[in-house]
């Protein structure tokens, strides 16, 4: 197939979106974004690439980072971490405090911030630190990504922690019924920290093979995760990885995927590619309006969606 020439006509036909979407500005770091910006990119297991617009340029790649910070919790608590979390879809913004409350602070899933601060207490009650928690998935992150430069930015980690008024309720909550361990200041400071590491869509492309190749890496040969865990990762990402869009994205796209309010989305193309897309303008739902639409065009025009 011509990735190449496919990708590059995509990129023609958002182009006129680009201005529709909004930045997310509830992070005051991140307000200031020009959201005339978009790029495509797509790893081969051989780890050829293919890209289309500004694929080297680094952004936020915020609930992104739900995906990495699950993928070691899974590994090291198996099926004991939805003692903690569940795995169904909640239907709710990714921010949402209200179903917490009915349903006794257990989140519905890792991929709202309820589910991924409990994840990272998870990780910390493992690791013993919030630093080394911190440290273990930004090494895992550069381990898939093939890439040690990857790193943190501490701008937009402390802009969230000085606005992070909802995340802070979230674990206050999740911790008033004894659904967290740690101190919630110490677990929201190193979710922010994981959410402001700064990646482009050739990293992250690269960086999802070891999900589109059931667990292990197809380029460097490490296994990562056992083929059942790796599908249920992907399956997790399908159903809940947009929030309460995520219906439309398996509908319109049809493949497992992670958003992030950075503007980037990751997904898994089984047994064939990584993909990554970032446009920093958001829909409603707090999705990136061009990048969500770039994959819808990719599966119509590839006929790679999982359906
Ligand atoms: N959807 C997102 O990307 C949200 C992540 C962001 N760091 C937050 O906690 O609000």
């Amino acid at each position: 197939m011509d990735y190449q020439s496919i990708i590059n006509e995509i990129a023609d036909e958002v182009s006129p979106l680009l201005k529709d979407g909004k930045v997310a500005d509830y992070i005051p770091a991140l307000a200031g974004i020009n959201q005339n910006q978009f790029a495509m990119s797509l790893t081969l297991f051989d780890g050829t690439q293919f890209s289309v617009g500004q694929a080297d340029t680094l952004f936020s790649i915020q609930s992104i980072s739900k995906v990495f910070s699950f993928t070691l919790a899974l590994k090291f608590y198996n099926t004991d971490l939805y003692k903690r979390i569940g795995h169904e879809p909640s239907g709710n913004p990714f921010n949402s405090l209200v179903q917490l409350e009915y349903e006794h602070g257990k989140p519905r899933n890792p991929f709202i911030n309820a589910g991924a601060i409990n994840v990272t207490d998870a990780l910390i009650n493992h690791y013993g630190t919030c630093k080394t928690a911190y440290e273990e998935v930004l090494g895992f992150i550069r381990a898939i990504s093939d890439d040690e430069s990857i790193c943190s930015n501490e701008i937009v980690a402390a802009s969230e922690m000085e606005h992070g008024y909802r995340n802070l309720a979230l674990a206050n909550l999740m911790k008033s019924f004894n659904n967290l361990d740690n101190r919630v200041e110490d677990v929201v400071g190193t979710y922010f920290k994981h959410c402001s590491l700064e990646m482009s869509t050739k990293m992250l492309s690269r960086a999802m093979l070891y999900l589109a190749n059931d667990g292990v890496d197809p380029i460097l040969g490490v296994t990562y995760l056992t083929p059942s865990q790796s599908r249920r990762i992907n399956a997790v990402m399908l159903t809940c990885g947009h929030y309460d869009a995520s219906g439309d994205f398996a509908f319109n796209v049809g493949l497992p995927g992670k958003s992030g309010v950075g503007g980037g989305i990751v997904a898994v193309v089984p047994n064939v590619m990584g993909l990554s897309v970032w446009s920093p303008g958001l829909n409603a739902q707090g999705n990136s309006l061009v990048g969500t639409k770039a994959l819808e065009l990719f599966t119509d025009k590839t006929g790679l969606s999982i359906f």
